[in-house]
């Protein structure tokens, strides 16, 4: 898979399990000057519901890419990019490391041209990801450069992503992930809800991911993220 993540500032997380503030649409979403847009969530995610954001944004022109939480919800759509898989650096339970995966190579037929993982290292021990993960939160942030640095050394991995899901992160963790990793790119997630929030994490991170703000103040609220993190990489 090539690699347009390089050139990502800002990715929009859609859940395809919450619905949009009253009176918006995908086109809406899809204009907001988001670099791509990522499909996933971890808690009640179903085939038919990512099918319905897929074709809801599939003749606008952003990238497209599904992110699976587990191998069940995988969608077959040309309307998308690519898929980028979570693997959880510190995930108290393997299967989410690796067992997902080889359960998913087992029964899928996979486009590998299409396919790429992120290195997720998760640090809110309240999101639904980290319990469903059982990760292991409690992390200093020389522990998480060093997953960072496992990841990309060690592991291949090209994405790195530091998600604090539901809550902004600890400015000086996303910051040493950052000085860890040499050519891998670092996603920061979590709790992005105005212009200030997406400046900082973007002076830190090379992409923030915005995801919650969609669903909970819409649009208008999202394009200010998008100029917070353009503002901070300019
Ligand atoms: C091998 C395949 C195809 C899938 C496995 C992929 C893995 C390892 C998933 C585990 C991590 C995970 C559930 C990632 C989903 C993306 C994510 C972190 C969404 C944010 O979730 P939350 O904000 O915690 O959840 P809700 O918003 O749904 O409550
Ligand atoms: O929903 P928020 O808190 O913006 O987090 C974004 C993303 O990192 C979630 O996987
Ligand atoms: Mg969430």
């Amino acid at each position: 898979m090539t690699t347009p993540w390089a050139d990502w500032d800002h990715v929009l997380k859609v859940d395809p399990d919450k619905s949009l503030v009253e009176g918006e649409t995908f086109e809406d979403v899809c204009r907001t000057g988001t670099d791509a847009i990522e499909i996933g969530g971890t808690m009640d995610v179903t085939t038919e519901k990512m099918r319905r954001v897929i074709d809801a944004c599939r003749k606008h022109d952003v990238p497209l890419y599904q992110e699976p939480s587990n191998p069940a919800v995988v969608v077959e759509d040309d309307a998308l990019d690519g898929y980028l898989v979570p693997v959880v650096m510190n995930a108290g339970d393997p299967f989410w490391i690796t067992g997902a995966h080889k359960e998913w190579v087992r029964i899928g037929d996979l486009d590998w041209s299409r396919t790429a993982t992120e290195a997720y290292v998760v640090m809110n021990p309240e999101a639904s990801v980290a319990e469903y993960t059982d990760a292991d939160c409690d992390l200093a942030a020389d522990e998480v450069a060093a997953y960072a640095t496992v990841a990309e050394r060690m592991l291949g991995q090209d994405i790195v992503y530091v998600e604090y899901s539901g809550t902004l992160g600890d400015p000086d963790v996303v910051g040493a992930a950052h000085r860890a990793v040499d050519d891998a790119t670092l996603f920061y997630g979590g709790g992005i809800g105005d212009y200030d929030a997406a400046y900082q994490m973007g002076e830190r991170a090379d992409t923030i991911v915005v995801g919650d703000l969609l669903h909970d103040e819409g649009v208008d609220a999202v394009e200010e993220t998008v100029r917070g993190v353009k503002d901070a990489h300019e």
